[in-house]
């Protein structure tokens, strides 16, 4: 049982995406580790590793470490010197010779071995492999790594690198010796076959990693891009024989993370018999979004926006995905899930906590998180009548004949699932009492969009209100953050148009990305391996995040599958069902994506 608490943090950590040599400290100095090589898991897990960052007092070296506790060493960092922590702990009274015995290690020099578990899967060919060739191209990905495919399937090196070659790209910003830098890239992926639960297999591959890694701290990072009733078994494999004797092990592990508050609370009680919270890296990409990052930003940077959050100016805001195909091949996985689970509870929720959250104390993981886990938990479950499900139906357009949900070969003949949902939630704090936050996903749809849009209040007392005849809303303010496709924030305001006359218009003050910034906007998956390989845990997950975003739709999800309640069907490629509309019109709101002027 890992025992590791999340406890103490030294000071904020300044965030920086400068890329990471092996040495690990700025003043040269690198991280070894104070405590031997052991059979139990406790042992071979604890986080007890050295962070990239260390500080220095005028007095000692304080030196702060990965588990959050902090070392000091007695003379200047750089020396050779025993790390003490300064908690009761794990290295307390360890000496740096002792620590070292039976390793024949170098700490002078880490590497960073990523396994890739599933390696023969989709999201490793579509987004894992090419945000690590990303990261590598970009120059963010340490001196020293190896990256390993691992996966039942029978193949070579060369096999693997044949896959992964297929979909690797450079920047198109760049594209510089981009032949060379993929040909070196994939001299360092390797493969290795195994069952995700044989420890004697994993064992290989830890044999297979220590070659590669040589006499370097070597440090780990497994990503589990896996179906999920196989997690655990990867977990404790990995761990009894694979992690890292010397240096860090993490483990990024994807979606979905159970199915309600139960199985969620069930599959993180049984990660942490073999991981540390601090060790668990539950990834949500639409968090690595470039424009989600921004949100932060663009609030708590600008003058002009943080003094409108709230219900004294905010009419209501709205959380809009759409998807423009189906569920094709996925529908085994999805009909167990539906839209609620595999959008709402999890991209869409996380966004609406950082939307929504107070002021942070600083940019640090533990104090933006706490801020998340206080409005989700300040948040009222979500009821029935405040959702509206739908499933898409077969249409044909232009001769074309796009397929039902269930025409699906995997999904159950007659499924319920929704593939469509809109949801009224409300946060029952100061900031935000009595304000609607609607979201809204869908697949097949029209579209392929995701965005965020603010709805500010009417201004009292308009003087022109004359202008706008009886249709205020129209008039009012609308702030829009597009997170994908053309990423964009625009607001929409009310403007004279130019003339002799008082005509007014609405029109936008508009930031659009691909015209402001020349620089290719990375993908999700690239920010946030690179946060898992620097410990940054800012955008990933933490149980009691997940815990609290599970107890405001698990009571509904049970609610709809209890009552068997039939979806709205909706035609493959429409806007969705309508009783999204009578839905929003409940709370006097009208979807900002479908009126004219988006
Ligand atoms: N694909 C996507 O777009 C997204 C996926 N995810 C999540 O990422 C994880 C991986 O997704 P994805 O790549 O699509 O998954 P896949 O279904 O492609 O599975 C990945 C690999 O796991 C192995 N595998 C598949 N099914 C089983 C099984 N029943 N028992 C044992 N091994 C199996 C296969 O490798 P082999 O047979 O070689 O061992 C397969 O190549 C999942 O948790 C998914 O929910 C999250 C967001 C998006
Ligand atoms: O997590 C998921 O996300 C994708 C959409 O991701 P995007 O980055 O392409 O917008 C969605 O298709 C999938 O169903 C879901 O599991």
């Amino acid at each position: 049982m890992a025992t590791l608490s999340s406890s103490t943090h030294y000071g904020s950590i300044a965030y920086s995406r400068s890329s990471i040599s092996s040495s690990s400290s700025s003043d040269g100095h690198h991280q070894r580790l104070g405590f031997s090589s052991s059979s139990s898991f406790q042992q071979r897990f604890l986080p007890a590793k050295l962070s990239l960052q260390s500080v220095r007092n005028s007095h000692q070296n304080v030196v702060l470490m990965q588990d959050g506790a902090v070392a000091t060493t007695a003379t200047p960092v750089g020396n050779e010197t025993p790390f003490k922590k300064l908690k009761d702990g794990l290295l307390s009274g360890t000496s740096l010779e002792e620590d070292a015995a039976g390793f024949d290690i170098n700490e002078n020099e880490s590497t960073v071995s990523i396994t890739v578990v599933g390696a023969s899967g989709d999201l490793a060919k579509k987004k894992i492999f090419p945000a690590l060739f990303a990261l590598y191209y970009e120059g963010c990905l340490p001196e020293h790594f190896t990256i390993c495919g691992y996966a039942r399937s029978k193949m070579t090196d060369a096999e693997l690198r044949n896959m992964v070659s297929r979909t690797l790209t450079c920047r198109i910003d760049k594209r510089e010796n981009c032949d060379e830098k993929m040909e070196q890239f994939l001299k360092r992926c390797f493969y290795h076959s195994g069952q995700y639960d044989s420890e004697e297999n994993f064992a290989d591959l830890d044999k297979k990693l220590k070659q590669h890694e040589g006499r370097r701290v070597s440090n780990r990072l497994f990503y589990l891009s896996i179906p999920p009733n196989i997690f655990i078994d990867a977990v404790k494999c990995a761990s009894v024989s694979a992690s890292s004797g010397n240096g860090w092990t993490r483990v990024i592990v994807e979606k979905p993370f159970g199915r309600d508050s139960e199985s969620s609370a069930a599959l993180t009680k049984s990660l942490k018999q073999y991981l540390a919270e601090e060790q668990i890296f539950r990834i949500d990409h639409y968090l690595g979004k470039e424009l989600v990052e921004n949100l932060s930003v663009l609030r708590f940077s600008n003058l002009i926006f943080e003094p409108l959050w709230s219900r004294q100016y905010i009419r209501n805001v709205q959380f809009i995905f759409s998807e423009d195909f189906g569920t094709e091949g996925r529908g085994g996985y999805f009909d167990n899930y539906g839209i609620i689970r595999d959008i709402m509870q999890n991209h869409l929720l996380q966004i609406l906590a950082l939307f929504a959250m107070e002021t942070p104390v600083s940019l640090d993981a533990e104090d933006i998180r706490n801020e998340k886990v206080k409005v989700l938990r300040s948040m009222r479950p979500l009821q029935l009548e405040d959702v509206v499900v739908g499933q898409y139906k077969s249409h044909t357009k232009g001769g074309v004949t796009y397929p039902a949900y269930t025409d699906d070969n995997t999904v159950p003949k007659g499924s319920l699932t929704p593939t469509f949902a809109a949801a009224a939630l409300f946060i029952d704090n100061a900031r935000w009492d009595g304000v609607p936050f609607l979201m809204k996903a869908g697949k097949a749809l029209h579209t392929k969009s995701a965005e965020i849009r603010v709805q500010f209040r009417h201004v009292p007392g308009n003087l022109y209100n004359r202008n706008f005849g009886t249709d205020l809303d129209r008039a009012t303010n609308e702030l829009v953050i597009r997170v994908q496709p053309d990423e964009a924030i625009y607001l929409k305001i009310n403007n004279k148009v130019p003339g002799l006359g008082m005509r007014l218009d609405r029109s936008n003050l508009n930031l659009l990305y691909a015209a402001r910034y020349s620089k290719e906007i990375p993908d999700a998956y690239e920010r946030l391996l690179l946060d898992a390989v620097e410990g940054e845990r800012r955008l990933f997950i933490r149980s009691d995040e997940l815990d609290a975003a599970w107890s405001l739709f698990t009571p509904l999800l049970k609610e709809l599958e209890e009552k068997k309640v039939i979806p709205e069907y909706y035609p493959y490629g429409s806007r969705g069902p309508v009783g999204a509309h009578y839905l929003a019109a409940r709370y006097n709101v009208r979807w900002g994506d479908i009126s004219l002027e988006q």
